[in-house]
């Protein structure tokens, strides 16, 4: 049986020198759900990721894995397994060294390394040297390393990057079967269509402030967009209004928010509204992921009376 270990973060601020990388960020990654956290390059990805494995401290706030933070875990690789995407591996070693070296240090059976080494599809190749690895079987050692430990809980940052369609394909089935096991997976990239179909969840960070929190479908709800018409169109809009839609009027129309065509059909049906156009103009989910994360172009520095943000700066490591 796992261990339900979710993993939380509580109003996580996070100070370097004169950047504020982290603003007063919560959400919480649960069990046998995967967690997109998603956000552009800069947002705020790593920062949190490094603070819940123990590698920084935040300047206020904390993270946990179920209750505890990282250094209070008794067996921590147990718990949860970390693969970061700044992890250097030695190009003169196998994948298979490296992991041997890990489970030694971590008291971890050394059966368990050519268990994993299976499990990520590195059977083969991890008696060879990781300098001739690929990024995608550097990302499957990765993998490897944070599953060293059998741990409840993964946190993977950015773990499809450099992956092709198959090792995509794949990385989608692993984590899949890994969450329906019971175990929390939480795992970042910047692009939403890499790992939609991987996440339940999604958590969306922007300039350090977290942009969405919810179930994938919530935000594929908030991308539905109906453009409808009728001869009355001022009844069409009243009526629309009181079924909990957004109503913008304009020149071809109005644009519906918050229903989708059938839905905006029937009411405009129970008003006894004939319609002259009706056509969805749902945008794609990543046109809604990149409306909620526009202008990232860098975290600047917060004003000092920012709410919720430390003034002391702390230095880069932890
Ligand atoms: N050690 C550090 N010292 C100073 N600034 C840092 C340090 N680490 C991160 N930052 C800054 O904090 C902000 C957030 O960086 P972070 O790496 O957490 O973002 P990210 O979302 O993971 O981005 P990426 O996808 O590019 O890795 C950025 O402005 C970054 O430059």
């Amino acid at each position: 049986m796992r261990t339900a270990t979710p993993l939380t973060v509580e109003s996580l601020t996070k100070v370097y020198g004169e950047v504020t990388a982290l603003r007063d960020v919560s959400f919480t990654a649960q069990p046998g759900r995967v967690t997109g956290f998603l956000g552009p390059n800069g947002a705020g990805k790593t920062s949190t990721l490094r603070i819940l494995l123990g590698l920084n401290r935040p300047t206020a706030g904390r993270a946990l894995i179920d209750g505890q933070r990282y250094r209070e875990l008794d067996a921590p690789l147990r718990r949860v397994g970390g693969s970061l995407s700044s992890d250097v591996f030695h190009p003169g070693r196998s994948g298979r060294d490296h992991l041997v070296t890990l489970a030694l240090a971590a008291g971890i059976d050394r059966a368990r390394v050519d268990t994993v080494l299976t499990q990520v599809g590195l059977a083969d190749a991890g008696r060879r040297r990781v300098g001739g690895y690929s990024l995608g079987m550097r990302q499957r050692l990765g993998l490897a390393a944070a599953l060293l430990g059998d741990p409840d809980a993964l946190v993977l940052d950015e773990p499809i990057n450099g992956l092709d369609p198959d090792g995509i394909r794949w990385m989608r089935g692993l984590l899949r079967h890994l969450a329906d096991e019971g175990r929390t997976v939480l795992l970042s990239s910047h692009v939403l269509s890499e790992v939609q179909q991987t996440v339940d969840d999604v958590v969306v960070i922007r300039h350090g402030r977290i942009a969405f929190d919810g179930p994938l479908e919530a935000l594929e709800a908030g991308s539905a967009r109906v453009r409808v018409d009728a001869a009355d169109r001022d009844a069409l809009a009243d009526a629309l209004r009181r079924a909990g839609a957004t109503v913008e009027p304009g020149p071809a129309g109005l644009s519906v928010l918050g229903l989708d065509v059938a839905r905006t059909g029937e009411v405009a049906l129970a008003a006894g509204l004939a319609l002259t156009h009706l056509s969805d103009e749902t945008d794609g989910l990543e046109s809604v992921f990149l409306a909620l994360t526009a202008d990232e172009a860098e975290v600047t520095a917060a004003p000092a009376d920012a709410p919720g943000v430390a003034t002391s700066a702390e230095g880069s490591a932890a």
